[in-house]
């Protein structure tokens, strides 16, 4: 392989992902992990430039020091961005020791700027460091696209290994190490070095596309008002369990608002639209988190509560009519008094069929509906006729 063309090759790339990256970031800058994963391109462009122009005779300050510094920045910007891109909180302290060891960093890279050898060696540990780092800070993210978690943390950990072969070659032939404080031997390690660093430029891009993705998944599943699962998605997980769950016993619920139409037409469709989503505040705070919750009409909601016996049940549901009584009775100073009727029926998946179920706890709605509202109608399960 031709080094110079390798590298040339490598820096335009670097380049060219580093602008689009920050184009990326003005678009939205509110995502300032592009802005961050953008000047790690730039710094690897810059350090890397710093480094080809060492023969020149530039000041050692500069062809060393400061190129030994961004060459370290690449990787510390792509770990700042995995940071942001995270959203993980880290507490003053922790920054604060953040910044130290850089600078405790970059006192050492000054320190030891005249000796090319030592300089090598801490600039190849200090960015495998701060891959592991970016590894493990991957495996805590958010993204959940495993091939591309896994495909990146490959490139971070064989970044690593790389750079600590190359710490090691450096040791090992101490006494002929050329003006960059390398052996000739580690010109493949040198070549990884650039691939990988160009290759995880390439790879960070796919990111804001797999952010964008979760992002309309997650509103395509959600309803706009209550942010409760909506019907399709309801259905969709409610299959899931039938699916992976057969034998644990559970109860499907239809939830309904009294009287929804007198509140809209008394007070207004917005003072309704905060009804509907006060109600599925309450529910989803009544239930349990790995119950599955969502609106599957206007004032409408259906719950499939996991892992319960059929008394618990209608407990359960004489619960929530009681907590909505009281607790919306007045929505600010306006009295609202609503109440909310339900149809509970309950199931075992691997015997009972879904569709079924729901037109049975349906039916048990309407029967609470016919016995004045605020109540609870326990169906039994029947198969079809
Ligand atoms: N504000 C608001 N109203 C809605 C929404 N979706 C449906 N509605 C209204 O909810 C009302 C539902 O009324 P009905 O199904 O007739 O029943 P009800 O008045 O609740 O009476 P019962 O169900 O018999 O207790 C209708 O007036 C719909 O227009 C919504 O998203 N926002």
């Amino acid at each position: 392989m031709h080094l110079p063309t390798v590298i040339l090759l490598a820096l335009a790339t670097n380049f060219m992902v580093g602008l689009y990256l920050y184009l990326l970031y003005r678009r939205k800058p509110k995502d300032r992990c592009f802005k961050l994963w953008s000047y790690s391109c730039i710094c690897f462009v810059l350090g890397s430039m710093l480094v080809v122009l060492r023969p020149y005779q530039l000041p050692e300050l500069l062809s060393f020091f400061l190129a030994d510094c961004l060459l370290l920045l690449a990787p510390v910007y792509v770990l700042a961005g995995l940071i942001q891109f995270s959203r993980f909180r880290f507490t003053k302290q922790r920054r604060q020791y953040g910044f130290m060891t850089l600078a405790l960093v970059a006192l050492l890279f000054f320190v030891s700027h005249p000796l090319p050898g030592v300089l090598s060696i801490l600039v190849a540990l200090a960015i495998a460091f701060t891959f592991c780092l970016c590894a493990y800070l991957l495996q805590k993210s958010i993204i959940t696209e495993p091939t591309f978690t896994r495909t990146l943390q490959t490139v971070f950990l064989l970044h690593a290994m790389v750079m600590l072969i190359q710490a090691a070659l450096v040791v090992m032939n101490w006494q002929h190490l050329n003006i960059h404080g390398l052996p000739e031997s580690s010109v493949y390690t040198l070549i990884s070095h650039i691939l990988l660093t160009t290759l995880t430029a390439l790879l960070l891009p796919w990111l804001s596309f797999l952010k964008l993705e979760r992002k309309l998944t997650l509103k395509s599943q959600r309803d706009g008002l209550t942010r409760l699962a909506n019907r399709s998605h309801f259905f969709t997980q409610l299959a899931r369990y039938w699916q992976q769950h057969a034998t644990t016993p559970a109860a499907f619920m239809m939830i309904d608002i009294d009287l929804f139409k007198t509140v809209n037409d008394t007070y207004g469709h917005a003072i309704g639209d905060q009804a509907i989503s006060l109600v599925a505040k309450l529910l989803s705070k009544q239930l349990r988190s790995n119950d599955i919750i969502g609106r599957i009409g206007g004032e409408e909601y259906a719950a499939l509560l996991i892992d319960i016996d059929e008394a618990t049940a209608l407990k359960v549901g004489q619960r929530l009519c009681q907590q909505v009584a009281k607790q919306l009775e007045f929505i600010g100073d306006l009295q609202v008094n609503l109440t909310i009727s339900i149809g509970v029926v309950h199931v075992l998946p691997f015997k009972h069929d879904r569709t079924r179920a729901f037109k049975l706890a349906d039916e048990a709605l309407y029967a609470s509906k016919q016995a004045g509202r605020n109540t609870v109608t326990l169906a039994t399960y029947i198969p079809s006729p």
